[in-house]
């Protein structure tokens, strides 16, 4: 066995065991009211461009903090060349990601320099700032980040599936998130969260655990923006 990791060991990994424990919440972030109306094709337009816009502000907000949990990464020490690799491939779809928005709000009408972000997108802009902090475990803001990306996988992906009707003209969006090679990348990400979860101490353990709720609960508010939010 050694040398072997947990998951070759056939155990249950930790994103595994929160992914059960926390169900609810994580159905609430990725099959959001929203999510469904897109998937469903009955999603009324304006809702779309709030969140077109607001998202672009939230993704501008993301790329530091991406850069941050990069920078963890490459002063990590074992296999830390491998993290630092899939995060650099993040980072390049990142900047597709923003290239996107300004194409796709151009399309939709949507002046990207005019938008105010709203409350619940304030809140978790500040919490992508928190985990920017040298103090925050790389352990921590990995967690963060594979969660982060896996909420609108699941989401976009769900919009995708056999029987579903996006509008013709949210295909590409669906497409974006809901891709094959965008699922590789989260399942990479999850790896890495996995492989540093089985090495944390339990006091690590316990903040990623609270922050993958935390990303759940921001995803479910974010959503609430565009979906009869405050
Ligand atoms: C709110 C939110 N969460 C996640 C993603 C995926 N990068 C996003 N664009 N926006």
């Amino acid at each position: 066995m050694e040398g072997k990791t947990g998951e070759e060991m056939g155990k249950t990994l930790m994103t595994e065991t929160w992914l059960r424990k926390h169900r609810l919440l994580y159905v609430g972030a990725t099959r959001h009211p929203f999510i469904r109306s897109i998937r469903d094709g009955n999603i009324d337009l304006s809702s779309f461009k709030t969140w077109l816009g607001q998202d672009y502000v939230f993704v501008r907000a993301f790329v530091p903090f991406v850069a941050s949990v990069l920078s963890k990464a490459c002063k990590g020490s074992d296999n830390s060349s491998n993290d630092v690799e899939v995060m650099l491939g993040g980072m390049a779809a990142l900047n597709d990601e923003i290239a996107w928005f300004k194409k796709e709000a151009s399309k939709w009408g949507v002046q990207l320099s005019d938008i105010v972000p709203q409350k619940a997108n304030q809140n978790y802009c500040r919490f992508l700032e928190s985990l920017m902090s040298p103090e925050v475990e790389y352990t921590v803001a990995i967690t963060a980040f594979w969660a982060i990306e896996a909420v609108y996988q699941e989401s976009f992906a769900h919009c995708l599936e056999d029987g579903t009707k996006p509008p013709p003209e949210l295909q590409e969006t669906c497409q974006r998130w809901g891709n094959e090679g965008f699922g590789q990348y989260c399942n990479a990400l999850r790896k890495i969260a996995d492989r540093q979860l089985e090495k944390a101490s339990d006091d690590v353990i316990t903040k990623a655990e609270v922050t993958f709720l935390r990303v759940l609960e921001h995803e479910v508010d974010f959503w609430n923006i565009s979906h009869g939010g405050t």
